[in-house]
């Protein structure tokens, strides 16, 4: 039997950071028990009170740095306020040990699995912060008054804020104009107790190439009274928005948009650019949230499908079809799938928007639409695979070697998977030709993207 934890709840210890931990919280041991307390980086000497006492590890809150590490940023108290929202939880550390963070990230992946693969420098930002072209912000009554802000972490409690940090800060200003716009009509706030009140939650989107921007207002009923006027204000007080929309969400639940949108002024959509193509970009559409680092990542993508205008490729997980569409131009044929039926259809919208007459989407489960593929006898020159955390299914890595492609662009949100991944490969024939290379995507986050490529082994 597993012995008691040599800590109390309530307790207070001090004790050295020894390593981080994925989410990017600092490992302290105390007697060999593992905890994992946040805002404190390996080499610094802290004293933490102890919060949660499991049963293998516990967590803590660190009440004082006795010593700090080169790699911190002062922080003050509001940065601290977003740390604890999960907005910003790599903000008390420079930018570049959280470059070396994702990039060590992988490295050590891949040494656990015993794997001879190098790990480029991540790509990060000239300006890491205020990237964001969307945010999705609650609405609450706080103290009286209508307020913007976010969730204390694990909790549904509304913190005002006003500069969210890693924002576009036209989205930020934008924010503010439309909740002060909001309290001048007397609109009352969404309470999720009751599942009273009309505002939920403002959307807003801002194209980067295109100085359009979206403010979409969710509300708990189709009634928005004085509508015509509220979007109206929004608009001579915001001139570059083009697009105010409301949409209905009147269920009892976390999901923040309902499936009805409508359009109170101007057009429904605004069009951005992203990789030379041009998106129409809806209130419910999916679309990248950092396009600048997005252009890097898949402009690696495609620089490693090294396609010449002949090749037959396949886009798996293609979403809206970003890299399909750019892989379009430089390839005979692109074939995409994706889970979600709305982003196939945004990737076929694209397609035609963009006249390229080469792109197929399917909407299928990426592991089936290849195995149907397969059988019909695709032959793929390349598979450029783009999966959620999870990885690839067993099933797409049997059907994609079966395909014999020369080669494979893996891009990855999750180390851990990708290596699993790698491995799987490996058994079925293909091979890392390059060394692994991350981009940062979400700088101020834990969150690590990286570029891998596989290529056939001839046996
Ligand atoms: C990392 S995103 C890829 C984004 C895409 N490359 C783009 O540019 O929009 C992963 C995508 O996989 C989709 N997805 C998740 N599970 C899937 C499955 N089993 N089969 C196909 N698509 C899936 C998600 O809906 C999401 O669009």
């Amino acid at each position: 039997m597993k012995e008691k934890a040599p800590v109390e709840k309530n307790e207070t210890y001090t004790a050295d950071v020894v390593d981080l931990t994925y989410e990017g919280n600092g490992v302290v041991k105390i007697d060999n028990y593992s905890l994992f307390v946040g805002n404190a980086l390996p080499g610094e000497k802290v004293k933490f009170v102890v919060t949660k006492v499991g049963k293998n590890f516990g967590y803590g809150r660190v009440l004082d740095h006795l010593t700090t590490s080169p790699d911190r940023v002062d922080t003050s108290d509001k940065d601290r306020r977003l740390a604890q929202a999960g907005i910003a939880p790599l903000q008390h550390m420079t930018y570049d040990a959280q470059l070396r963070f994702k990039q060590h990230q992988i490295e050590n992946l891949l040494q656990k699995g015993k794997l001879a693969i190098d790990v480029l420098p991540t790509i990060g930002m000239d300006k890491p912060y205020h990237y964001r072209n969307k945010a999705t912000i609650p609405v609450r009554l706080v103290n009286g008054k209508l307020e913007t802000g976010f969730f204390r972490q694990h909790s549904h409690t509304l913190v005002p804020l006003e500069d969210y940090y890693i924002q576009d800060p036209r989205i930020d200003k934008a924010l503010i104009v439309v909740r002060d716009i909001l309290r001048d009509n007397g609109l009352i706030p969404y309470d999720e107790r009751t599942h009273r009140g009309l505002i939920r939650n403002i959307m807003i989107r801002q194209g980067y190439y295109n100085d359009e921007m979206m403010v979409c207002i969710v509300t708990n009923s189709t009634k928005l009274s004085n509508s015509p006027a509220i979007a109206e204000a929004i608009r001579e007080a915001l001139p570059t928005v083009v697009s105010v929309v409301q949409n209905i969400n009147n269920r009892p639940t976390n999901v923040i948009m309902g499936p009805k949108t409508k359009v109170l002024s101007g057009k429904p959509a605004i069009t951005d650019k992203l990789l030379s193509n041009k998106f129409e970009i809806s209130a419910q559409s999916f679309y990248q949230v950092n396009p600048q680092q997005t252009e890097k990542l898949y402009d690696l993508a495609i620089e490693k499908a090294q396609l010449t205008g002949e090749e037959t490729v396949i886009d798996d997980y293609c979403g809206i079809g970003t890299i399909s569409l750019a892989m379009a131009r430089h390839a005979k044929e692109v074939y995409g799938v994706e889970v979600v039926a709305t982003a196939v259809e945004d990737a076929k919208k694209n397609a035609k928007l963009n006249k390229l007459d080469n792109t197929h989407f399917e909407t299928n489960k990426a592991e089936y639409q290849m195995a149907k593929w397969q059988k019909e006898g695709l032959k793929p020159d390349v598979i450029v695979v783009d999966p959620p955390r999870k990885g690839l299914d067993e099933t797409l890595i049997e059907s994609a070697s079966q395909m014999a492609p020369e080669r494979i662009v893996y891009v990855s949100c999750n180390p851990a998977t990708l290596v699993r991944d790698i491995e799987r490969f490996a058994d079925a024939g293909y091979a890392v030709a390059d060394p692994i290379q991350p981009v940062d995507q979400f700088p101020q986050t834990p969150h690590v993207e990286s570029v891998t490529v596989l290529n056939r082994i001839d046996k």
